[in-house]
């Protein structure tokens, strides 16, 4: 089969960027916008020995498994965040428990992964909305389709302001009045930017010429406490107007339900400045709070958030949030004398997750490497009236290492490995080598191997990690299987519905 052939297939699975997968002359065909069970007819626009990528020409009979609701503005438009939205939500969950599934199999080389069913969104989720308008940050780029320069320097857009997506595989800018997954609050603030554009004829970020003014418009929304930030990604050191821009903004926001409470200029190195407001917004997970800054990562679906970060708390031998620590389910040596555990919160973010488990703790270490991050992870504690948590700014990879290689060297003191821009605290050194639980939550490269190491170093009894990448967490299971840790348990967490992308948690031991 060649480039341009008309080939019909049947759609058996789905790859993991959303794609349909089919089969026809013994070639895998990749198959984008369609979902399993539909027959369609696709022109090969590549083709190499074993599998082939295609363009939909036709649906010729389609899936029982397609959901009968309309596509949204964006979608139509050509948006490629939602690849998984022409799927039911039950299928879309199957598919994405099978690929982790087939992951830890090739992998991790787990013939049998010990997988528990994956926890979805319910109907009632969200105040009604179930699996819809759940996303807490929007990230729009802004385009106006290129931009012209005069003679005399004048600056000028080819076309009209888009406020939306990148068309699936490129990095056209797509207008999307609409979004299915973005709170009322971050669509209020887009179309607020895109009205202000218009009127004040303000320039669209182009990458050709790295020219025009507005780049991005990220929306950040705390879904219990309705407060809201608005980033501006800008070229330049100001927007023309901005009180303007401000006001609409504001009002905006707040006809939407929500309170706009801060308003950040982002240069193109990524320095903010706070133009209005407060340099924070709150939110609540549980029945703590948090304050976040533009700089810092949150997790964007707060209904899943509980329920993986209660997840992470039962692999870490704790029960639900309100009771009490169940000292059975305690690591084995801590349960004969009823101690609270040392825990490792590494990739820490703002501090949630540890916090989150603090009551059940002798005391929480984060490591996460944006300083903002840190600071408010340290902010949280005092929040929360939290006073058993630490916190470590720097690569996890750099800093545990240094402890962990006291913990071995011990008695060897002389010897210590030092390194010259990170002192290490004799405190902490104390308390890091008794720890017996890290909760691992790396971003979706997964962790390196020296960060691996210093956690089989330290002799951890229990490893819960939190992973957005299926193919990094099944690679570093295998690596810690290999050096005595075993996975017990895993449980898919849908916290990206209509999207290819999945989180998991899973509980490793030693043998
Ligand atoms: C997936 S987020 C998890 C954050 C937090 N655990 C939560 O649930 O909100 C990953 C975090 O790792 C941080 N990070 C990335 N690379 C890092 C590194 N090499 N060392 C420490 N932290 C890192 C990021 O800044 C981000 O805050």
């Amino acid at each position: 089969m060649e480039r341009g052939d008309i080939v019909t297939v049947q759609i058996e699975d789905m790859s993991s960027e959303g794609q349909g997968i089919g089969r026809a002359d013994g070639l895998v065909i990749f198959v984008p916008h369609t979902v399993v069970g539909d027959v369609a007819e696709v022109r090969l626009t590549k083709v190499k020995k074993r599998f082939a990528f295609s363009h939909l020409k036709e649906i010729l009979k389609p899936s029982e498994y397609r959901t009968d609701i309309e596509p949204c503005g964006g979608m139509a438009e050509g948006c490629g965040g939602c690849s998984f939205f022409p799927m039911e939500y039950g299928l879309q969950l199957e598919v994405k428990e099978k690929q982790i599934r087939e992951k830890l199999r090739r992998l991790a080389e787990i013939e049998e992964p010990p997988l528990e069913p994956i926890i979805g969104m319910e109907p009632e989720d969200n105040n009604g909305l179930g699996c819809f308008r759940y996303r807490n940050k929007a990230g729009f780029p802004v385009s106006t389709g290129g931009i012209i320069t005069r003679k005399g320097g004048i600056v000028e857009n080819l076309g009209v302001p888009a406020v939306g997506f990148y068309r699936a595989r490129s990095h056209e800018v797509v207008d999307a009045p609409e979004c299915y997954l973005q709170s009322g609050a971050a669509m209020a603030a887009a179309a607020a930017l895109r009205q202000f554009m218009i009127e004040d004829n303000i320039t669209g970020w182009d990458p050709k010429w790295e020219k025009g003014l507005m780049k991005q418009l990220i929306v950040k929304t705390g879904f219990r406490t309705g407060e809201v930030m608005v980033i501006l990604t800008i070229n330049g050191k100001g927007i023309p107007n901005m009180q303007k821009l401000a006001e609409m903004l504001d009002d905006a926001v707040y006809e939407a339900g929500y309170s706009l409470e801060s308003i950040v200029l982002r240069n193109l190195k990524g320095e903010d400045t706070v133009a209005a407001g407060k340099n924070v917004i709150r939110d609540q997970i549980g029945d703590l709070t948090f304050e976040i800054s533009p700089a810092s990562f949150y997790q964007v679906n707060p209904v899943q958030t509980e329920r993986l970060y209660d997840k992470v708390r039962e692999y870490c031998g704790f029960s639900a949030k309100a009771d009490a620590c169940d000292p059975s389910a305690m690591p084995e040596a801590l349960q004969e004398n009823g101690e609270k555990p040392v825990i490792l919160d590494l990739y820490c973010g703002v501090g949630t997750i540890g916090l989150y488990c603090a009551d059940e703790a002798e005391q929480i270490i984060g490591i996460e490497i944006v300083k903002d991050a840190v600071l408010d992870a340290n902010r949280n504690a005092v929040v929360n009236g939290i006073v058993n948590a630490r916190y470590i700014c720097g690569k996890a990879e750099e800093i545990l290492p240094l402890y962990a290689g006291q913990k071995k060297d011990s008695g060897r003191t002389a010897n210590l490995k030092e390194d010259a821009s990170v002192k290490t605290d004799p405190n902490l050194a104390e308390a890091i080598s008794r720890a017996s639980i890290a909760i691992l939550d790396p971003p979706r490269a997964g962790c390196r191997p020296e960060l691996l190491e210093a956690v089989i170093d330290l002799g951890v009894e229990r490893i819960v990690y939190v992973s957005c990448d299926p193919a990094t967490l099944a690679r570093d299971i295998k690596f810690l299987g290999e050096h005595g840790y075993d996975l017990q348990e895993a449980t898919p967490v849908d916290m990206f519905p209509h999207t290819a992308e999945v989180e998991t948690v899973a509980l490793l031991s030693q043998l």
